[in-house]
C-alpha cells in the first residue's frame, strides 16, 4: 500500500485529535498532534520564566527546547528536554498562553520544520492534525480535511473533559482562542481550497472517523487507477 498523507485542521472541540488517532490506528498510520508541540513550547516558556507577552523574548529562546513527539495512534507521547509533558502541556495556564506564544513567526518556523522532519520520516504515511497542516505545513497531503462545529457543540464536548468546568466559560475562552489563531499574521487557522469540510455538529465520533476513513480509501483508489491508466 502507498504511503498516505493527511492533513486534519479546525478549531477546538471540532474533533480532530480522537478523529486523527482513530484513523490512524485503523489504516495503520502514523499520528502527529501538532497543537500538543505548540503547547509543550508553550509549557516551557512558563517554566522557564519567559514572558510569554514579550515576542521578542520568546523568539530569542524559540530554539532552546528539544521537543519530541511519539507518533504511535495508541499511544502518542511528548517530551520536552527528555521529560513527559503530555500531563502539563493540558493546564489551564498552557492553554490560555498558548495563541500567543504559537503566533511568534520563530516559533512557528522551528515547529512546522520539525513537524515536516517527522512527517518525511513516516514509513507507511501520517495522519497530522493542527490549524495550518493544509494550508502550510504540507500542502502537498494527498488529503486535506477540515473540521467544524457549533460553538455550543464544541464547548459542551470540552468542559465534559474538564469534569465540573462551565460550559459558558468554556465557549467563552474557546472562542476568544479561536479568533486569536485566525487572525495571526502567520499561518492562521484556515481552511485550505483544497481541503474537505466536515461540520461535525450532528455527527457522532464514529461516523466522523468511518468518513475520514471512506475519504482516504476513495483517494487510494482514484491514485491506483490513474496510475494503471497510465501504465
Ligand atoms: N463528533 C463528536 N461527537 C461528540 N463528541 C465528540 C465528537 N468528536 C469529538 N468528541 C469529543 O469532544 C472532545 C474534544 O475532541 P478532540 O478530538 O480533542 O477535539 P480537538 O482535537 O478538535 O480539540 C473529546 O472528548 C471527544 O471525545
Ligand atoms: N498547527 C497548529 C496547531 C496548534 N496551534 C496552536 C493554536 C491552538 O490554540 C494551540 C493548541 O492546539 P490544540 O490542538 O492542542 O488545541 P485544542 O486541543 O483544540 O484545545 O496551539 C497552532 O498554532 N498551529
Amino acid at each position: 500500500m502507498e504511503s498516505v498523507i493527511v492533513a486534519i485542521d479546525g478549531p477546538s472541540g471540532t474533533g480532530k485529535s480522537s478523529t486523527s488517532k482513530a484513523v490512524a490506528a485503523k489504516l495503520g498510520l502514523s499520528y502527529l498532534d501538532t497543537g500538543a508541540q505548540y503547547r509543550a513550547i508553550t509549557w516551557w516558556m512558563i517554566s522557564n520564566g519567559v514572558d510569554v507577552s514579550d515576542a521578542g523574548a520568546i523568539a530569542a529562546v524559540a530554539a532552546k527546547p528539544v521537543i519530541v513527539s511519539g507518533t504511535d495512534p495508541s499511544r502518542p507521547t511528548i517530551t520536552v528536554d527528555g521529560v513527559d509533558a503530555s500531563g502539563p502541556i493540558r493546564t489551564e495556564e498552557v492553554t490560555s498562553r498558548v495563541s500567543a506564544v504559537s503566533a511568534v513567526p520563530e516559533v512557528r518556523a522551528l515547529i512546522t520544520e520539525l513537524q515536516r522532519t517527522i512527517a518525511r520520516g513516516a514509513e507507511h504515511g501520517i495522519v497530522v492534525e493542527g490549524r495550518d497542516i493544509g494550508t502550510t505545513v504540507l500542502p502537498d497531503a494527498d488529503l486535506k480535511i477540515f473540521l467544524t462545529a457549533s460553538p455550543e457543540a464544541r464547548a459542551a464536548r470540552r468542559s465534559g473533559e474538564l469534569k465540573g468546568a462551565d460550559v459558558r466559560a468554556t465557549q467563552e475562552a474557546l472562542v476568544k482562542r479561536d479568533a486569536a489563531d485566525s487572525s495571526r499574521k502567520t499561518s492562521p487557522l484556515a481552511k485550505a481550497d483544497d481541503a474537505v469540510e466536515v461540520d461535525t455538529t450532528d455527527l457522532t465520533l464514529d461516523q466522523v472517523i468511518e468518513c475520514v476513513v471512506t475519504l482516504v480509501d476513495e483517494r487510494r483508489s482514484r491514485d491506483a487507477a490513474q496510475v494503471e491508466a497510465s501504465e
